[in-house]
């Protein structure tokens, strides 16, 4: 789906949608003329993406009935453009038929609505794509129907969507969350959350602690799968995932404000495509709530925003509610951090009782149709972000997290790092799971687990990549960001730390050199920044935030620097070696020599960390990975 979108900075903020339809009408389809005066055609967006412009690949595009019957080379352009619109999509797009922008009244006749739906019935089978009817309506010229277009996966695929579930504590993310991978109501006194807690002090708390998945599978025909079993009430995951044609990741976040790092670390690292701000009618928008806006905003992820415990609050309040959202909304937003979240400008406010079960529908209808924002190309050199690791018995090493872009096969050699002195190392992928399911690859925007072959989990810490070795990656120390200060108590000069969260990356950093002499809550400069443990293997153009305590600013990489000094502040000079033991000759994807030819000569591991950090990383690999339950991302590989 096209039509959520976060703006790019520099925008004006646009109007908020009315939030008179709880599904915005234009989430489907252009309203019935062009989003007013001043919109004008580009605030059509959905049409033009639902039915394109005039003249488009020699087909009137913009005609109502540029379905009806289209001559060959019509056809051709019509399919040509579906085609791409399934690669914007990520394999989805929604088709409206009986509408043009044309300017002439919507609606078809009963024959030439028949006549459209078999042309687009047709380009569907030419792209092995199911046509599914979202809604149908009568317009001035006759009906218009909304058809969500699917790309068919196989047996063992799924088209995967993540959501950040965000909100202050007691908003009910982990109720509702409950209440949809379940299929439970709740009771209004913590029955549904309990089905999701991963420790007992979350039990006996009622809160929040870590990061958790849940998932919710959707069929070809947009029905929920998800059938907890009838004893344990757990979910299976596999049979979610072999049934379901779209699965929605729910990435759980804590809600109190002293799980703040967790939460930030979980819209950083999970990488969601989407953000659930959820907010209870009874409390309205306190603590975290603006907190959490700004978070999904600084780091460009699109919002929606989910009212709960409607059945609690008197109408005249709830009333009161979406307006005063979309104030926070317009309020929030500083000139460089402009959000407009749905074409048209539209934030979608959902306003649902997780009791009774009000509105649960509508909700569900919409997570099927959300779209996964990261496309995918087959011959991208592989990437995967590290957001996890675990020790499997009788598997041994398993690591978690996003796979950014390419393709990882099993038997891959990948190269791991970077290690405490920036070097990446060559590890084969013996098995990978997806949701717990053994797969034999997985594609860019797929989360993954993977078992590695001959490596201690003390050596592997989040934040780590495995890439393809055609990248021949290089790790930095030091970068140059932009920045932009959110809040400050005083004033941040050279030699300020703080933890930059970019990615997986959790790593304090020192401002060694910056273009202002400080900087103050609203300000923005260019900014040298260094890690002080070890240097990481970044990108230009990623977001980052930056945060110490109350302090928080956010930005983006602009420039990777090399760094002469490869010892991390205040420690030893690196002694130990690194823990890979086996010689695993490297393997380019592609059969040919690898990047690193020292590496492939030897097939050894040269790098040394300092006992200091082994320590550290020890610590640190134990300290997270606690007793986690069955919805987690925790890998259960077969013994
Ligand atoms: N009446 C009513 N109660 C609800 C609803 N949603 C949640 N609750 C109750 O609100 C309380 C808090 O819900 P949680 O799901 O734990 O809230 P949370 O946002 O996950 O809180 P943290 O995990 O601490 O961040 C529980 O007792 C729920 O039963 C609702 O729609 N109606």
């Amino acid at each position: 789906m096209t039509s959520i979108t976060a703006a790019e900075p520099g925008l004006n903020p646009g109007p908020m949608a009315a939030a008179e339809s709880l599904v915005p009408a234009s989430m489907f389809a252009p309203p019935s003329r062009a989003c007013g005066e001043d919109g004008g055609p580009e605030c059509f967006e959905d049409g033009e993406a639902l039915n394109g412009e005039a003249g488009d690949h020699g087909v009137d595009f913009s005609s109502k009935l540029a379905l009806v019957s289209p001559n060959g080379e019509q056809y051709d352009s019509l399919l040509r453009q579906l085609r791409e619109r399934m690669d914007e999509g990520c394999g989805e797009t929604i088709y409206v038929v009986g509408v043009g922008s044309d300017g002439g009244d919507y609606g078809l006749n009963e024959s030439d609505m028949e006549a459209s739906v078999a042309t687009v019935q047709s380009l569907c089978e030419q792209i092995e794509a199911d046509l599914i009817l979202l809604r149908e309506r009568t317009e001035a010229g006759g009906q218009v129907r909304d058809y969500l277009i699917r790309r068919r996966v196989g047996e063992a695929d799924f088209l995967e969507v993540r959501v950040a579930v965000v909100g202050n504590v007691d908003a009910g993310k982990s109720t509702l969350l409950g209440v949809l991978t379940h299929g439970e109501l709740d009771n209004g006194r913590g029955f549904a959350r309990q089905k999701l807690f991963r420790h007992k002090h979350e039990m006996e708390s009622g809160r929040t602690s870590s990061v958790g998945n849940d998932i919710l599978g959707f069929d070809q025909e947009g029905q929920v799968v998800n059938k907890p079993d009838s004893h344990g009430g757990s979910l299976d995951w596999t049979k979610i995932c072999e049934k379901s044609s779209k699965v929605i990741t729910f990435i759980d976040l804590a809600g109190h404000e002293k799980y703040l790092k967790t939460t930030v670390f979980g819209m950083t690292g999970h990488l969601p495509d989407f953000c659930m701000l959820m907010v209870g009618s009874n409390a309205g928008i306190v603590g975290m709530t603006k907190e959490h806006l700004g978070l999904a905003l600084a780091l460009n992820v699109p919002v929606f925003v989910v009212v709960t415990k409607i059945d609690m609050c008197p109408a005249n309040i709830l009333q009161g509610e979406p307006p005063m959202l979309q104030l926070l909304l317009i309020a929030q937003v500083k000139p460089s951090l402009v959000f407009v979240c749905l074409s048209c400008r539209m934030c979608p406010i959902f306003q649902i009782s997780n009791v009774t079960g009000e509105n649960m529908d509508l909700l569900k209808m919409f997570l099927n149709l959300l779209s996964s924002r990261t496309s995918f190309k087959d011959d991208e050199p592989a990437e995967f972000q590290i957001d996890d690791t675990y020790s499997v018995p009788g598997v041994g090493t398993v690591v978690s997290g996003t796979t950014l872009r390419g393709l990882i096969r099993l038997n891959d050699t990948m190269l791991l790092g970077p290690d405490p002195l920036g070097a990446f190392i060559p590890i084969a992928v013996k098995s990978i799971h997806r949701k717990r399911m053994p797969v034999k690859e997985v594609r860019g925007g797929q989360t993954a687990s993977f078992a590695l072959k001959k490596i201690k989990r003390s050596s592997i810490r989040k934040g780590m990549v495995m890439v393809s070795p055609r990248l021949n990656p290089q790790a930095s120390w030091e970068f140059e960001a932009e920045i932009l200060v959110l809040h400050h108590p005083t004033t941040i000069s050279p030699r300020y730390q703080a933890m930059v969260h970019c990615g997986s990356i959790r790593q304090t950093a020192t401002i060694l050199t910056m273009n202002r002499d400080c900087l103050r809550t609203g300000d923005k400069a260019t900014v040298h920044f260094r890690f002080i443990k070890t240097p990481e293997y970044l990108h230009t153009d990623q977001r980052l935030v930056f945060r110490e305590g109350r302090t928080k600013a956010v930005g983006t990489i602009t420039k990777l620097l090399q760094s002469t000094n490869n010892q991390p502040s205040n420690s030893k000079p690196p002694q130990i070696k690194m823990q890979s033991t086996k010689k695993i000759p490297p393997k380019r994807e592609d059969g040919a020599a690898p990047a690193n030819e020292e590496a492939a000569s030897t097939g050894t591991v040269a790098s040394t960390v300092t006992a200091q950090q082994q320590v550290s990383l020890r610590r640190n690999g134990n300290k997270e990975n606690k007793v986690k339950s069955n919805h987690e991302t925790t890998p259960s590989f077969p013994a």
